[in-house]
């Protein structure tokens, strides 16, 4: 990264106030990652950042960083880490949102090194599209969004970067007990099932346990003990828990 000015400065300070909740959202080209975006967008509220579709934008706007990126992305290059991150932190301001899930980045070592240090943000954890590649080379030759990336030669190209690069900063993350992993090779409706599994919070995760009417009286107590568990107790007139068994 270059010098922070004073500009960046407070950016990072604005940001940094607001606590905001990450995800990361990575996963090989064609995986599923913006597809899944969308869907968790609608049912979790979340802000959707996709680094790829920041980086297009900027070439569309004519800035002057526009003819570089271009040629990066024909070349299935990872842009410096330095012009995403400043894309990146103008649409999480801009959002008034505090939640986001950052689809596409960190896709290197040097990516993710540089957000961490610039914006001091942990993600809360890393959503992991695991797709083959016969899989996802199909998808992006039948995505039809007119990417100049989506061909054959550039393909192989973004694979390799995978590969090499991105796949080091799951690895980095899993090593950390961040990683939540989802087998992206089946249709879309059966990927999200297992991406809510992932949202949901623990405590809509506990089973509601059907209790016998003689049972339903104010003794009763109902305490979640894990995320799948119920138990149910009696409490004694005299102090201590008589434990019931759980009735499913
Ligand atoms: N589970 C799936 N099964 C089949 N096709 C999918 C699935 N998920 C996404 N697609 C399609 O594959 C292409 C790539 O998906 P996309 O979400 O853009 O992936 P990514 O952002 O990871 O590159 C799109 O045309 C999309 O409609
Ligand atoms: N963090 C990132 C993300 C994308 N990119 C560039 O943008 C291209 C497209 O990224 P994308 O996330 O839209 O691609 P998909 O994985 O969605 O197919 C990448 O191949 C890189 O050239 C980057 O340089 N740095
Ligand atoms: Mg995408």
């Amino acid at each position: 990264m270059g010098t922070v000015n004073v500009a960046n400065k407070d950016i990072n300070v604005s940001l940094a106030e607001k606590k905001p909740r990450v995800v990361f959202v990575l996963g090989g080209p064609g995986s599923g990652k913006g597809t899944q975006c969308a869907n968790i967008v609608e049912h979790f509220h979340y802000t959707h950042l996709s680094a790829g579709d920041l980086l297009r934008a900027e070439i569309k706007s004519g800035s002057e960083n526009g003819t570089m990126i271009q040629n990066m992305i024909k070349e299935g290059k990872i842009v410096p880490s330095e012009v995403t991150i400043k894309l990146l932190q103008k649409a999480m301001l801009e959002s008034g949102n505090d939640k986001f899930l950052i689809d596409g980045f960190p896709r290197n070592e040097e990516n993710r090194a540089a957000f961490e240090a610039v914006t001091k943000i942990e993600p809360e954890f890393v959503l992991f599209f695991n797709c083959p590649e016969e899989e996802m080379e199909k998808r992006l030759l039948s995505r039809n969004q007119g990417r100049e990336d989506d061909n054959i030669e550039t393909i192989r190209k973004r694979f390799k970067v995978f590969l090499e690069s991105s796949l080091p900063v799951i690895e980095y993350y899993k090593a950390k007990g961040k990683v939540r992993e989802i087998e992206a090779a089946k249709p879309i409706g059966e990927v999200f099932e297992a991406v809510k599994v992932v949202f949901t919070p623990k405590a809509e995760k506990v089973k509601k346990v059907s209790v016998f009417p003689f049972l339903c009286s104010k003794t009763i107590v109902h305490l979640p003990l894990m995320a799948d568990m119920h138990c149910t107790y009696r409490l004694l007139p005299r102090p201590g828990l008589q434990t019931l068994p759980v009735i499913n």
